[in-house]
């Protein structure tokens, strides 16, 4: 064979062979990588004639570079001993998320069933998260999305998408459409990693709809069904390495590939009042109570990657096997875990089973996850996995010390990148600097950035103290 020969051929529908498509029933917000290694490969391995059209959340990038492969994309699964590749073909529109004309099409249309969202736990705009959720109305995009629908909402079709940036916002602006073309009912699935996501979504979704219009509020409430999920697949973000490594097992210079472990979970509960895929088809477990998974989920492994996040780059490590490969970081994990498993009681949790599997995920040696990924948007992540652990380790009558050193590790690792000028990905950032200024009492002010009650607990407060600095290598 001749080096052109050798090269790899653009990866398109012509050129993988691929026949024709399923029709759109699924629309996606949050074109990332998680929806693409996580929902779309359990649509994928349905088999059941839904299509899904995926929406980019603020960038247009990832959209254009999956319709030039005709949506098409490789899912690598990486495990310890190798690569497997699948080509994913459910996928089959991309858009710029600023494109609600095209949403508003999709959303209109009665075929269209289930909206699933990976926007990230800071595209909810909460002020608070967990059991009752309400919407942060005084954040300022939220503010512009409510006057920009306020003045559009008679027309859906015709407001400007580059002017509504949140999710919830484009979602109100679609479903006013959808409710103007007499659609049905449909299910928003969120499968992102907070508590009750469903309550979570739904907060966002009407807190932003009852200021724009009491009768679509009204109708939201009573048409769309919020599904809960825990949802669980470690997916780090591609490098030109894997493309180049995946053009060469697979002949395709696929511009977009994913790379996850083989392991994957998805626990569901609610209601699809227009029908879903079989998504059981591929493992999807749907339950009444979802809350002792969510917390499994988010405590054992959200919370253990929430520590490694801020403890492993204090001591000099860069990705999560990295970190769980010193003694010392491993030994903080496990002590964490003791504390969170007191508190997962509910039969059919198999703790000791889930922290093995953990264990093992995160040694995975070929999975290179940053924690510098991870380790955004802490000040949210923090109240969710590590607090309720905190708290209910205290009412037990311990001191929760094990809980709250990702939150020490969280401190200090805030105030080492604001010295060393590493920018602070967080919706509260300007409070975290403002926070870490105030001298010999910034333990307590920066802990008033996570949960402003804990910060008035004294005993709380010299726990957190006594554990900063005490984390370097
Ligand atoms: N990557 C994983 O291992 C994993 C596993 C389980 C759950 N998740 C969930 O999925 C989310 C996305 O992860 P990913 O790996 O796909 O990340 P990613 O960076 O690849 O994609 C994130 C997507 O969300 C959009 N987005 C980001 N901020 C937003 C905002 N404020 N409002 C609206 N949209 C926004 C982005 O534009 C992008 O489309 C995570 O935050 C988490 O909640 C990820
Ligand atoms: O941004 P986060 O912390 O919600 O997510 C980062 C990782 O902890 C997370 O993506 C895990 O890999 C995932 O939750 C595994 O299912």
């Amino acid at each position: 064979m001749s080096a052109a020969d050798a090269r790899p051929r653009p990866l398109t529908a012509a050129t993988a062979g691929v026949g024709p498509r399923p029709p759109v029933r699924l629309v996606h917000l949050g074109l990332g990588a998680f929806h693409r290694a996580h929902q779309a490969w359990y649509t994928e391995q349905a088999a059941d004639e839904w299509g899904i059209a995926a929406f980019t959340g603020r960038s247009p990038e990832a959209a254009e570079q999956l319709t030039s492969q005709d949506g098409l994309y490789t899912l690598v699964e990486r495990a310890a001993d190798g690569d497997r590749h699948q080509l994913i073909t459910a996928l089959v529109e991309a858009h710029d998320g600023a494109d609600l004309r095209t949403l508003t099409g999709l959303l209109a249309s009665p075929d269209v069933a289930v909206v699933t969202l990976t926007i990230t736990e800071a595209g909810y705009r909460l002020a608070r998260a967990g059991d009752d959720p309400l919407l942060n109305a005084e954040d300022p995009v939220v503010a512009a999305d409510v006057a920009a629908l306020r003045a559009g909402v008679a027309r859906p079709e015709e407001i400007d998408g580059s002017r509504v940036l949140t999710a919830a916002g484009r979602l109100v602006a679609v479903l006013a459409a959808r409710r103007a073309a007499g659609g049905g009912p449909l299910a928003v699935v969120s499968c992102d990693n907070l508590p009750a996501n469903d309550a979570a979504a739904r907060a966002a979704l009407l807190g932003t709809a009852r200021r724009v219009d009491e009768d679509l509020a009204d109708w939201i409430e009573r048409t769309v069904a919020f599904v809960g999920t825990s949802i669980d697949r470690i997916t780090p973000r591609t490098t030109d390495a894997d493309r180049e490594a995946v053009a060469a097992a697979t002949g395709f210079a696929d511009v977009s590939p994913v790379i996850t472990e083989p392991f994957s979970s998805w626990i569901l509960a609610g209601d699809f009042p227009a029908g879903r895929p079989a998504w059981e088809r591929a493992g999807a477990v749907f339950v009444e109570d979802l809350e002792p998974f969510e917390r499994r989920k988010l405590w054992l492994l959200n919370g253990a990657h929430t520590l490694m996040a801020y403890a492993g780059p204090l001591r000099g490590h860069a990705t999560v096997a990295q970190a769980l490969a010193d003694p010392t970081v491993a030994g903080w994990v496990e002590e964490f875990w003791d504390a969170a498993a007191r508190h997962l009681t509910t039969p059919g949790l198999d703790v000791p089973a889930y922290r093995q599997a953990l264990r093992d995920r995160f040694a995975n040696p070929r999975i290179a996850h940053h924690l510098a990924q991870i380790g955004n948007d802490g000040s949210l992540k923090l109240a969710a996995r590590a607090l309720p652990v905190y708290r209910a380790e205290r009412d037990a009558g311990r001191d929760g010390t094990a809980a709250l050193r990702p939150v020490a590790a969280w401190m200090d690792r805030m105030t080492a990148q604001l010295a060393d000028g590493t920018p602070i990905t967080d919706p509260a950032a300007d409070r975290i600097t403002a926070a870490a200024g105030t001298g010999g009492e910034d333990t307590a002010a920066l802990l008033a950035v996570v949960d402003a009650t804990l910060a008035r607990d004294a005993d709380a407060v010299a726990a957190v103290a006594a554990l900063r600095g005490t984390l370097t290598a």
